[in-house]
């Protein structure tokens, strides 16, 4: 008797999942990107008084919900947090759904403007460029992968003049974010609102790679650790295999507390400063009416790297020229919007082998997902393991290319087309539909590009999407292109190793017809192949850069405050002065933690 109750209740589970899957899947990938927010035009230039608060965190993402949470402890503090989109939708909690919920709406389904150095290959020439929308931001909808990034980051952004920054200063936030239970280092938090778990990846393709790299003399390593170099099994933020976003962590269990006001649907068009230049309120829209909304003390913007430049620029701050042009009157001129960095990384790098990945249907993979809460389906993109290296260019201790290994898959590839679009004769000739059960891709990736790129309006009116341009792959002097080559030759070297020899593992030949006059693997030959095959990892940092002062490139300060305007900070990915050596939602949540510490110590 007990175990049919158990049983028909997991298949009330089962089925509705099921029909949850089928549903959406039929809502995916459904028209083009968007180039406007114009839904939340209000119908009248009328505004009403929403309230007076401590405290406005603009942003609802992998910053702003951490924000939101720290400030809200001090039950005397009261915040509004402002989100423009809505609550995450259900499949987002199933983290091997990602590829599908890019295509849904918590996106706000940027692209960037046409390339000319990178994506050369994806359609009209623009990277696809996904943004998380709704509560949890861009960790509702990001791969899930835990990368806090190297020591040296932080030491290199405390050498620039960011005090407070350095690795001892911000381990202790990195600690406090998180919970890591596969580890007794004292580097690593065990009490933090933040899941990570260690996957356990069964695949002997994957288990290849590993040996591999120890056939090379790499150690398998916590690359959350101080020693970050080596190969080590993915961290993900997953809690009993669902995804754990900043939302689920962070703000889900402190709704209740009467001083935290979380406001939904609420897009915020600007900033209000007063003559004394003192930020005191916001202007936003919510279901088509126009609300000011004032704080006492400081409006802290967690828009994001898009976001936040965006919300800066329409309020008057940033580059006095482009905002002269596009007829924005001038409040401080700073340089928000430049020093945008991306980590390209090569798409559809592909190796076939004599191994052949028995499918597994998705019922299968529902039942091990729903019974056990495991299985791939608490994978966000298949990943095996992720491998951090030094091609020596730079630094034999500081990593600047990562691997990542997708071993073959037991289902069909479907969706990594709307992901990465690229073009149908781009596409073709990388398409493993027909034989995804023997293919792994490796993603190559570059961890210090010395490329930047720009955040710009298109125009004055708050609703039309900014212009991205992020100019992957532009440096003049080809370093960031050469140390992905020399990327290329370590992972070519890990492949032809005798842990690989076992699977007959061999690259597949792909050569573009834009390539065709270059030998064949030469090094001419791969620096047009990769133009061709680069994509953005979805990292972007760098639009509203800390630093000591605005003429070194800064739009905030060591404490996050914007340079020349009083009770106006920014804490996102936006503040970065140079990317993380990683995936970059760890150390955008430890920004969050760092600039409620800051407040609540002031
Ligand atoms: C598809 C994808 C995969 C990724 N994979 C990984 C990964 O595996 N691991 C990893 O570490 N990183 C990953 N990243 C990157 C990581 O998610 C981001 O670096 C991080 O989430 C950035 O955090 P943020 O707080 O700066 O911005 P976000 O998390 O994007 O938050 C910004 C929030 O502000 C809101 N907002 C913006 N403008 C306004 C406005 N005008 N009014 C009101 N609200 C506004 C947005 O809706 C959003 O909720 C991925 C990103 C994407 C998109």
């Amino acid at each position: 008797m007990y175990f049919s109750v158990v049983k028909s209740f997991d298949n009330v589970k089962f089925q509705y999942y099921l029909n949850l899957i089928a549903n959406e899947q039929n809502r995916a990938f459904k028209g083009s990107p968007k180039v406007n927010a114009y839904e939340y035009a209000p119908i009248t230039n009328k505004w009403e008084e929403y309230g007076v608060f401590d405290h406005i965190i603009v942003g609802a993402g992998s910053a702003g919900a951490v924000v939101a949470n720290r400030l809200s402890e001090d039950a005397y503090r009261n915040v509004l947090l402002l989100e423009a989109g809505g609550k995450a939708i259900e499949l987002t909690n199933i983290p091997g759904m990602t590829p599908l919920i890019i295509g849904l709406e918590n996106n706000w389904n940027y692209s960037t403007v046409p390339q000319t150095t990178a994506c050369l290959g994806m359609k009209n020439k623009q990277c696809p460029y996904p943004r998380g929308k709704g509560l949890g931001g861009s960790s509702s909808i990001n791969g899930g992968m835990h990368t806090r990034g190297n020591k040296k980051d932080f030491e290199n952004w405390h050498k620039e003049g960011n005090w407070g920054w350095s690795y001892n200063d911000v381990l202790p936030l990195f600690k406090k974010s998180e919970k890591f239970l596969y580890s007794n280092s004292k580097n690593r938090g065990t009490n933090g609102y933040l899941n990570v778990v260690s996957y356990n990846v069964a695949n002997p393709i994957s288990q290849a790679f590993f040996d591999a790299h120890k056939e090379l003399g790499m150690n398998v390593v916590d690359y959350n650790d101080i020693d970050q170099i080596g190969i080590g099994k993915p961290q993900l933020n997953i809690l009993d295999g669902q995804r754990h976003s900043t939302y689920k962590a962070f703000l889900e269990p402190v709704l209740y507390r009467p001083n935290l006001h979380v406001s939904i649907n609420s897009f915020v068009i600007k900033v209000l400063i007063d003559k004394k230049r003192k930020a005191f309120g916001v202007l936003f829209s919510k279901n088509k009416k126009l609300y000011l909304a004032r704080s006492r003390h400081d409006i802290i913007l967690s828009g994001g790297t898009i976001g936040s430049a965006q919300i800066l620029m329409l309020s008057g701050i940033g580059p006095k020229q482009h905002l002269t042009q596009i007829g924005i009157p001038v409040v401080q001129d700073l340089p928000v919007g430049n020093n945008v960095q991306e980590h390209a990384f090569i798409s559809y790098f592909n190796f076939v082998t004599n191994y052949t990945q028995p499918i597994i249907t998705i019922e299968k993979l529902l039942q091990e997902y729903i019974n056990s809460s495991s299985g791939l389906l608490t994978n966000t993109f298949n990943v095996g393991g992720l491998a951090f290296h030094s091609t020596k260019l730079y630094d034999a201790n500081y990593p600047d290319i990562e691997f990542l290994i997708a071993p073959p898959s037991p289902t069909p590839p479907g969706y990594l087309e709307g992901i990465i679009t690229l073009n149908d004769e781009t596409y073709k000739l990388v398409s493993i539909e027909k034989d995804f059960q023997n293919v792994f891709t490796v993603f190559v990736i570059l961890l210090h590009p010395k490329s930047k790129g720009t955040i710009s309006l298109k125009s004055s009116n708050p609703f039309d999407y900014p212009l991205i341009d992020i100019k992957m792959l532009s440096d003049p002097d080809n370093a960031d292109i050469e140390t992905l080559y020399q990327g290329i030759q370590v992972l070519l070297k890990l492949v032809n190793s005798n842990a690989f020899k076992k699977f007959d593992a061999r690259l597949k030949r792909v050569i573009h017809p834009n390539c065709k006059q270059y030998k064949y693997l030469s090094r001419e030959f791969w620096y047009c192949h990769i133009r061709q095959y680069s994509g953005a990892m979805f990292h972007p940092v760098g639009s509203c850069k800390m630093g000591k002062s605005p003429e070194m490139g800064a739009v905030v300060n060591p404490e996050l405050k914007v340079f020349g305007i009083k009770n106006l900070r920014v804490a996102d990915a936006s503040i970065m002065p140079s990317i993380t050596s990683g995936q970059t939602h760890a150390p955008t949540v430890m920004i969050g933690e760092k600039v409620a510490e800051m407040i609540r110590n002031n």
